[in-house]
């Protein structure tokens, strides 16, 4: 694995003289903050389901739920504990009681117990004093203590508070017998170097290890969680795909990476399985993952700029900061506007479609147009797309042997005329136009074409196949001929319907002709 701190120059000295721990632990929370996702709701089955698989992607911690809160959540919670898992299975409680209980009950290994502490939550939410907050957390995680659990205690919206008064909160919580202190930036207001700074305040105080849990509000969650790290933080709260209340938590792919290939600190995080499981959450979460989403999205490794894709060809670290297969993508070269030659050259090559074998280079340079052409139109060019204009350029007769070639066209319809197409064909020197009628406007124009070449030429049959999805998709239309005692299919791709059909259907004509002409 590439690792940043130790190739990069100007990382290496950025990182000099800091504490940087060896090895940060993943404590997972997309099945709790994660499932706070407005409008998600996982069923038990789902939970336990993403449960296993984050334990096989290696995380340290699965923040599983928070018991209290449903008796779904205690089945789920209940069954992912009685799974034996590699990881340690946590359930978020209030500082109650009753929220202790039944996470109790559940079999879980950590509590993760809260109350907040910013004045802001002291006085219009918890209506409580300072003292009054100190005195709840300590009764908690003591009580938490009293059963043998393990406890995470949070000072929520610790990055609102006083800093006196937080280290005050978080000391007392140490003597109450808290294994680990999580500081959490409930609201996302910190910035990387105010949270070095926190951090590093409350570890000069507090020696148990320290954890953070970053909201993405400003888009800093994963940008905060490094620079915690960095001030000497063991453990990093996130979600996958950064699902979580409002603009979410920090993503869990993204600290991972950045943690392993840019500071090369140690997780136990297979990191090829990231992929997989980003899909699963999605699909269970219903939440889709932005194509351009950092590590998991569709285009973390996907170029289409004829300058990236050649130089990604040449040497794949030119525009790509790590290999695609590290985090179990693919690269992808994507064809349409921006494409260059190399890239088309490439993606011709994957299709096992070789220049100067099995096309020309006139044929190339006529499949770069149409390429670029079908991308200026919008369209992402797919390689279902690439092989119909191949086949079409390649099916074409060289323009010295075709006999008839298509000067105009125009066709109108609508729902009150009955549509009409006019044609002007070359019929070798001569120009013949003629007019149909037709059901519709591809049948107007064959029917035009027919009257102008004459009787001999027949349409046997015709077929169209929309190639990709939607209106602006490239068709595929087959024609079969009959004329002078041949049989003739031939293909023509467009992404204008009457377009592909004209083109088919003189393409075929030319090819009985000169078959004619040759016989
Ligand atoms: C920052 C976070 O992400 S925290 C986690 C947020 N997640 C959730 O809230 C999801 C699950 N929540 C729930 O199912 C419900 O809110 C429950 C079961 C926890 C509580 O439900 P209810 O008892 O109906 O209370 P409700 O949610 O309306 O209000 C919260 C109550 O908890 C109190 N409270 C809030 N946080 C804490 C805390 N950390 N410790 C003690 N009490 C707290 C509030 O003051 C309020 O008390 P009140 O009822 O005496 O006024
Ligand atoms: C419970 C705490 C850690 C939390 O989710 C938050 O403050 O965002």
């Amino acid at each position: 694995m590439i690792i940043y701190k130790e190739e990069n120059e100007i990382i290496k000295k950025a990182l000099e003289n800091l504490d940087i721990p060896d090895r940060v632990y993943i404590f997972d929370t997309t099945l709790r903050d994660g499932e706070q996702t407005p409008g998600v709701s996982l069923t038990p089955e789902e939970k336990i389901e993403i449960a296993i698989k984050l334990d096989d992607l290696g995380v340290d911690v699965i923040e599983a739920g928070f018991p209290v809160s449903s008796l779904g959540e205690q089945e789920a919670i209940k069954k992912i504990c009685s799974l034996n898992l590699n990881a340690e299975i946590c359930g978020l409680a209030r500082a109650v009681k009753k929220d202790i209980d039944v996470a109790i009950d559940c079999g879980v290994d950590r509590i993760h117990t809260f109350i907040a502490t910013s004045p802001l939550h002291r006085k219009y939410k918890l209506k409580k004093s300072k003292e009054e907050i100190i005195e709840i957390a300590v009764e908690a995680i003591e009580y938490i203590k009293e059963h043998g659990i393990k406890v995470e205690f949070s000072a929520e919206d610790a990055t609102r508070t006083e800093l006196d008064y937080l280290i005050e909160v978080y000391k007392k919580a140490v003597e109450a017998g808290a294994d680990i202190i999580n500081v959490p930036d409930t609201v996302g207001v910190m910035i990387p170097r105010a949270m070095y700074y926190l951090i590093n305040e409350i570890k000069k105080e507090i020696k148990v290890p320290i954890s953070v849990h970053c909201h993405n509000d400003f888009g800093l969650a994963v940008a905060n969680s490094l620079a915690a790290v960095e001030a000497g933080a063991e453990q990093v709260h996130c979600t996958i795909n950064g699902l979580g209340e409002r603009g979410g938590n920090a993503a869990l792919e993204e600290v991972v990476m950045s943690l392993m290939s840019i500071y090369g600190i140690k997780t136990e995080i297979k990191t090829e399985k990231l992929y997989n499981i980003s899909q699963l959450v999605s699909k269970y979460t219903e939440i889709k993952v932005q194509p351009n989403k950092a590590i998991v999205g569709e285009n973390a490794f996907a170029h289409e700029s004829g300058i990236h894709a050649h130089g990604v060809l040449a040497h794949a670290l030119t525009y790509e900061p790590i290999p695609p297969e590290l985090v179990g993508q693919k690269r992808k070269i994507i064809l349409g506007k921006h494409t260059g030659t190399h890239a088309i050259e490439a993606k011709l090559k994957e299709l096992g479609i070789e220049i100067g074998k099995d096309i020309n280079k006139e044929q190339f340079d006529e499949i770069v147009k149409r390429i670029k052409a079908l991308g200026d139109k919008g369209k992402r060019v797919t390689d279902r797309d690439v092989e119909a204009i191949v086949e079409d350029v390649v099916g074409k007769l060289a323009k010295e042997d075709r006999v008839v070639e298509l000067e105009q066209i125009a066709v109108m319809t609508g729902n009150r005329v009955i549509p009409t197409a006019s044609v002007a064909l070359k019929i070798e020197e001569n120009l013949k136009k003629s007019s149909a009628i037709g059901v519709g406007p591809v049948d107007a124009a064959v029917k035009a074409i027919q009257k102008a070449i004459g009787e001999k030429i027949k349409l046997k049959e015709y077929h169209i196949n929309a190639i990709t999805g939607g209106t602006d998709a490239l068709a595929e239309v087959i024609v079969t001929l009959e004329g002078y005692g041949k049989e003739i299919t031939t293909k023509a791709a467009s992404e204008d319907i009457v377009r592909a059909s004209v083109e088919a259907v003189i393409d075929g004509i030319n090819k009985i002709l000169a078959k004619k002409e040759k016989s």
